[in-house]
């Protein structure tokens, strides 16, 4: 299934599940089914044990051995076992067939939300988190949903039939076969002690220290190399490794005597000593058949079964938990409203009216932009670092909402114009460049996917890159990533040749600065000189000579329009504008 496909069936799936519970709820059917399979199963599978039981009695008995009796037992064993591998493959199976509909369902979920998420919302941060919750999270709820469920009911009910029967025979043995358990169980709270969830708290932390500062030194080791930093950036990791020791001790001298005790009632050797002892005693008192003592023997030791699957149960239930939590982030995210009933735009004049926005409620980035661009005119956007440039330009293919007033394309504004219209009037070329998985025509085309290769040669042409491509592996069909090694210049101007093809009447672009080559200055110079004609271009220029081309020059400082007009009066005028130029051009020499 495609990602769209996904999306679209996501689109029609039910709203995202409130809580683990809420996320069970559609699959209760298959969930009981997977239960009882398992009961059936786990109750099935105690039959060859107590065949053996029975057998052990019949035949070590005094007296002729009925061979009727022996043979019926061994049959009826051996049902048992038959029964138990149908019934437990068959919930297994079931289990694993809602785990998959449980996966899909959050992927397709997943799917919808992120298709209507606003575009900002993409950073490379967050690209790189969602992959882990799009993959690992979603499939980390398989042990939980596959596995847990089976195991814990299979954990609990051979234990609880083995009790009756063991009762039936003799309950003061039943219940010193208990003893490790209720050991095991009387354990448990000293492991709770404040002390004890301190050191694992502690514990926590320090591994999470030394995975950050882990993390802190790989990433940063181009730049701590090049500025001698290295004995700098590999202490701070030293150091959290030696607090770590610490902690460590501190945990393991407190828990380890309570974990060694644990393991110790609950293990086979301990369990038969209490079994035996205790068994010995009332045969040599003269109140148990010296052959009763072996289902003890043989059901005991599964009496212990159940703390062991609750620790397992408790581990893929938490794990389970914090990845829900995560993928509920995802979900939550606030998607950006596509109008009910469309609007189409009355040509292609774009209009910011008293527009603010801000990335978080404290702190606002545009602070009351009043600005119109005309078709046929390039407006071209400068400022200092963090003036807000980038965040201007992003409001017109929507990347986000303003917080207050409004962006009109065409008279419309733009919440009101559905986002397939958008992407058809509005190309955006930035920085940050993207590009796909797959052949430079492909991602050339991406907005018209059945155009011919001339047209994409063509576009690839005007943007520059036409004999770089030709120079790749497989020319055209080089698939990007694998035989086709970009630089960022590139990639812009593989990007520019794609909104170049899509011949949108309204361009915003972002001049590079990151990756400004001689080919890419000119391709954009070129771009703008060539497509001018009837479109609206907004343009964040960086160099002198994309500014004197300009019809309309807009200085932004802190969010605010401080200058705007044509750029050889702006100069002329002498003020912010010019003051910012000429410091702009100091700086580049
Ligand atoms: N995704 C984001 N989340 C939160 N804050 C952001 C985000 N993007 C930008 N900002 C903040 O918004 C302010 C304006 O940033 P913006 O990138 O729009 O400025 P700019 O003028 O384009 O800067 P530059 O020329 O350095 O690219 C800055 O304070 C920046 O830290």
């Amino acid at each position: 299934m495609t990602v769209t496909e996904l999306a679209e069936a996501g689109e029609q799936s039910t709203p995202p599940p409130a809580s683990m519970a809420g996320l069970l709820r559609p699959h209760v059917g298959a969930f009981t089914a997977v239960v009882i399979l398992q009961v059936i199963g786990a109750v099935a599978g105690l039959a060859p044990l107590l065949a053996v039981v029975e057998l052990g009695r019949a035949l070590l008995s005094s007296g002729p051995i009925d061979h009727g009796h022996v043979w019926g037992v061994v049959i009826a064993g051996s049902v048992g076992l038959f029964v138990r591998l149908v019934f437990t493959a068959a919930s297994s199976g079931v289990g694993h067939l809602l785990d998959g509909r449980v996966q899909l369902g959050f992927r397709r979920q997943l799917a919808a939300r992120l298709g209507r998420v606003p575009i900002g919302w993409f950073s490379r941060r967050r690209t790189g988190e969602l992959a882990k919750v799009v993959g690992e999270d979603v499939s980390a709820v398989h042990p939980f949903i596959a596995h847990a469920p089976g195991e814990l009911v299979a954990a609990f009910v051979v234990p609880l039939v083995s009790l009756i029967y063991l009762f039936t025979i003799d309950w003061r043995l039943t219940l010193i076969t208990l003893i490790p358990v209720v050991l095991a169980v009387a354990l448990v709270p000293l492991m709770m002690t404040p002390t004890r969830l301190r050191e694992q708290e502690d514990f926590d932390a320090g591994m999470g220290r030394i995975a950050s500062s882990a993390i802190e030194f790989v990433q940063g080791i181009a730049v701590v190399k090049a500025y001698g930093g290295g004995g700098r950036a590999h202490r701070r990791f030293r150091t959290a490794t030696d607090e770590f020791a610490d902690t460590f001790l501190r945990w393991a001298r407190g828990l380890s005597p309570i974990a060694a005790g644990m393991q110790l009632v609950l293990s086979p050797p301990f369990v038969l000593l209490v079994v035996l002892i205790g068994g010995t005693a009332l045969i040599t008192t003269g109140g148990l058949a010296a052959t009763d003592l072996l289902p003890f023997v043989l059901l005991g030791l599964g009496l212990t079964a159940p703390v062991a699957a609750l620790g397992h149960g408790f581990d893929d239930l938490q794990a389970a938990r914090r990845a829900i939590g995560r993928i509920r982030d995802v979900l939550d995210v606030r998607p950006l409203p596509e109008p009910a009933h469309p609007i189409a735009p009355q040509g292609h004049r774009v209009e910011l009216r008293e527009v603010r926005f801000g990335y978080d409620t404290d702190h606002e980035v545009l602070r009351g932009i009043d600005l119109v661009l005309e078709p046929g005119t390039v407006t071209a956007v400068v400022g200092p670092s963090g003036s807000g440039k980038s965040t201007l330009v992003q409001l017109l293919p929507r990347f986000f909402d303003p917080t207050h007033g409004s962006v009109l394309l065409g008279g419309v504004d733009l919440r009101d114009l559905g986002s397939e219209e958008l992407y058809r009037t509005v190309s955006f070329v930035f920085q940050d460049v993207r590009l796909l998985r797959t052949t430079v025509a492909d991602n050339i085309a991406l907005a018209v996917p059945h155009a011919d290769l001339d047209d994409v040669i063509r576009a690839a042409r005007l943007a520059n890159i036409h004999d770089r491509i030709l120079e790749l592996p497989r020319g055209y069909e080089s698939v990007i990533g694998e035989d086709a090694a970009l630089s960022g210049g590139e990639a812009q101007r593989i990007s520019l040749a794609r909104a170049l093809l899509a011949d949108a009447p309204v361009l915003v672009l972002d001049e590079a600065t990151a990756f400004a080559d001689p080919h890419t200055e000119q391709a954009i110079r070129g771009a703008l000189t060539t497509l001018a004609g009837d479109r609206t271009i907004l343009v964040i220029a960086h160099r002198l000579e994309t500014v004197a081309d300009a019809d309309t020059v807009v200085m932004l400082d802190n969010g605010s329009i401080v200058e705007r007009g044509k750029p050889a009066d702006l100069l002329a005028r002498n003020g912010k504008f010019a003051a910012f130029w000429q410091s702009h051009r100091m700086e580049s020499r």
